[in-house]
């Protein structure tokens, strides 16, 4: 009997798939087939997704838990999931010594969906690394990142999954600055955005790349860095989501709070904190005064 319980616990293997959060997006130009170039200050917050694997037999699929797997549904764990789509092309990959197997994958989904922190992009990046390992597939690091790459703009960063520059439309990941000692809080409305509709209602011109340190002495310096950035898609951001505007006005009425920002294509919105307890506390009292918004607050990765 302990062998049984012990046997199921070494076969099922997790990985983390952590929120990405863009300090700052500049949209710095557009590619021909309508793709646009960014360049960002990408990092990873203690929260995210959960993905477990068990192998089996029968045919692999995926169920949904969590506060947002739940709201989703079971009909979001079917092949339009990002971790099945995952699953499929590196089945596609694998080589005569590979292990495919079946079997059960467990999502639990704690990030909110279509929020600007990646967490479909960060579950297909967990679902390639531990399927990777899990069937013995053994695809070099420059392969798994070019599948990456087709299964979303934002995928590679997310299989990197730690402070990155990224540029390009998401691919082209360089180092970043030194991260200096910060908390972070994370606030999403509850309202999912469309990021191609985010996109699509940007205007104005495109702006240039940013001039960066190579690390900051600590987090109000890299605040002040940051405020002479931008996120190119926060105003259409604001315009598709409303309450956004209200999110970025609390969290930065929070005391110690040194900037607030959407990420990404929004709706979620981020505050920077001199300390982790500084943005625990803030999280806290935002999380009181709103019961139906998400919210955290912690360390980054
Ligand atoms: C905006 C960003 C910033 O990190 O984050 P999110 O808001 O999604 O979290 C990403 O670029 C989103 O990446 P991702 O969500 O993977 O995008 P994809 O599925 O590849 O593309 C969805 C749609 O967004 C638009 N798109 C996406 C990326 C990009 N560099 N230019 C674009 O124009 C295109 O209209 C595309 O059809
Ligand atoms: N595992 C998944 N988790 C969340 N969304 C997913 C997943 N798989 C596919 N999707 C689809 O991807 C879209 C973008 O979701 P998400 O990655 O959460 O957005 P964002 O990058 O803006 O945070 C959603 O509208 C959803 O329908």
């Amino acid at each position: 009997m302990t062998v049984d319980v012990l046997d199921v616990a070494t076969t099922t293997l997790t990985e983390i798939a952590p929120a990405k959060i863009n300090l700052y997006l500049h949209v710095t130009g557009r590619r021909p087939d309508g793709y646009h170039l960014l360049d960002s200050l990408v990092v990873f917050a203690g929260a995210g997704d959960v993905l477990h694997y068990e192998p089996g037999t029968e045919p692999l699929h995926l169920k949904l838990e969590g506060r947002f797997g739940r709201a989703l549904g079971a009909d979001a764990a079917g092949a339009d999931n990002l971790v099945i789509k995952a699953a499929a092309v590196l089945r596609d990959l694998a080589g005569p010594d590979a292990n495919v197997q079946g079997g059960c994958l467990v999502l639990e989904k704690n990030l909110p969906v279509a929020s600007g922190i990646g967490g479909g992009s960060a579950d297909a990046a967990a679902a390639l690394r531990l399927l990777n390992r899990a069937w013995n597939v053994q695809v070099d690091e420059p392969t798994l990142f070019r599948v990456a790459e087709t299964l979303g703009a934002d995928v590679p960063v997310c299989l990197l999954s730690q402070t990155v520059r990224m540029e390009g439309i998401g691919e082209t990941l360089t180092p970043a600055p030194r991260l200096p000692e910060c908390g972070l809080v994370l606030v999403n409305c509850g309202q999912a955005v469309s990021t191609p509709d985010v996109f699509r209602k940007r205007t104005g011109d495109f702006v240039p790349r940013a001039d960066l340190p190579q690390s900051w002495p600590n987090s109000a310096a890299m605040v002040a860095t940051l405020k002479a950035q931008e996120n190119s898609l926060e105003a259409p951001a604001c315009n598709v989501c409303p309450p956004v505007k209200r999110v970025l006005a609390d969290i930065v009425a929070q005391p110690e709070c040194q900037l607030a920002r959407v990420s990404g294509s929004g709706a979620t919105c981020f505050g920077v904190f001199p300390t982790v307890e500084a943005a625990r506390e803030a999280a806290g009292r935002l999380a009181d005064a709103h019961a139906a918004w998400w919210v955290w607050g912690g360390a980054l990765v």
